[in-house]
């Protein structure tokens, strides 16, 4: 996959799900060193989601240790959920590692519009351009605008995706990074065409840092297809989607989904995913 460099976005639901099949088995194959600057809310259940699906994560996060550490991760996660202040020389610092190294970073724009600290930190960041974006409608909301929301609610979203598709495609082009904003429906664009994953269920709502361990998945799998950024994110959302549908046939509520999904992630065959991926574009 990482020989064949088209700037053409396939087009057929069929094989935009075997896509992100193959995605999934290079992830298992390659086990890419992913290294997460993460809150402290999603580490764990970060840690888990890459290695269900079969990358080695790492959160390690001291500028004492990024310059020599970064260059080894074959993509990296920036997550700004419990951003203070001495946090944000070891992201900066990482991302312009990764930069220089050649390799994807991802950045979680955490609550963007939630104080004016954040919102700076989080343009920051985006200044130095990740291969990705992914926030939920009011993050990307945020960052387009460039204001704090005085309605936030701080980590959750007080929009719809759909109401964040065209702030969206602008902030691509602004930034020249692809940009993903999460929801019912899962909208990633490259500032000109938009690509929607259909997959996921409504209690992922319920449990926290699920946000931020997508963010983390689609991370990998960037890092294993780092020339077609689009398309991996737009996998990585629909295999974390697809694992919480199987998960949800199994839980009785939020805690035991986080258990089923982690468990159905690990065990997804390529039948199953060729079923239930839907991915289309918009
Ligand atoms: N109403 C929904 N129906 C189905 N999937 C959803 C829904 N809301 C969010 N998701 C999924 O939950 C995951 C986290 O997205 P989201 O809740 O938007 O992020 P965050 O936790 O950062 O606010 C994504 O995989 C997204 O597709
Ligand atoms: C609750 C909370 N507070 C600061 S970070 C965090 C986790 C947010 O996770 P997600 O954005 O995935 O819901
Ligand atoms: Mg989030």
């Amino acid at each position: 996959m990482e020989e064949e460099k088209t700037n053409t976005i396939k087009e057929n639901p069929i094989e935009l799900a075997q896509q992100a099949w193959t995605h999934l088995e290079l992830v298992r194959k390659k086990s890419p060193l992913i290294q997460c600057i993460t809150n402290f809310v999603s580490m764990d259940l970060m840690a888990n989601t890459l290695l269900s699906a079969g990358a080695s994560p790492a959160m390690i996060h001291s500028v004492d240790e990024i310059p020599e550490f970064t260059p080894k991760a074959l993509g990296v996660c920036i997550n700004a959920g419990t951003l203070t202040p001495d946090w944000l020389p070891g992201m900066k610092l990482a991302a312009q590692v990764a930069n220089q190294s050649k390799k994807p970073w991802v950045l979680d724009p955490v609550a963007a519009g939630g104080s004016s600290f954040r919102l700076k930190a989080c343009l920051e960041l985006l200044a130095l351009r990740p291969s990705v974006v992914r926030g939920n409608g009011s993050e990307i909301l945020a960052l387009f605008k460039g204001s704090v929301d005085s309605n936030s609610k701080g980590v959750d979203s007080v929009y719809g995706s759909s109401d964040a598709v065209e702030a969206a495609k602008s902030l691509a082009q602004q930034s020249g990074s692809i940009v993903a904003v999460s929801g019912a429906v899962d909208f990633i664009t490259d500032g000109d065409k938009v690509v929607c994953v259909h997959n996921g269920v409504p209690m992922l709502q319920k449990i926290t840092a699920s946000g931020c361990s997508v963010t983390a998945l689609i991370s990998a799998f960037v890092a294993v297809d780092p020339s077609h950024p689009v398309e991996a994110t737009a996998s990585a959302l629909a295999i974390f989607g697809v694992s919480s549908e199987i998960g949800m046939d199994m839980a009785r509520g939020p805690a035991s989904l986080r258990t089923h999904l982690i468990d159905s992630l690990y065990g997804l065959d390529e039948a199953t995913a060729l079923a239930r991926v839907r991915i289309s574009r918009f």
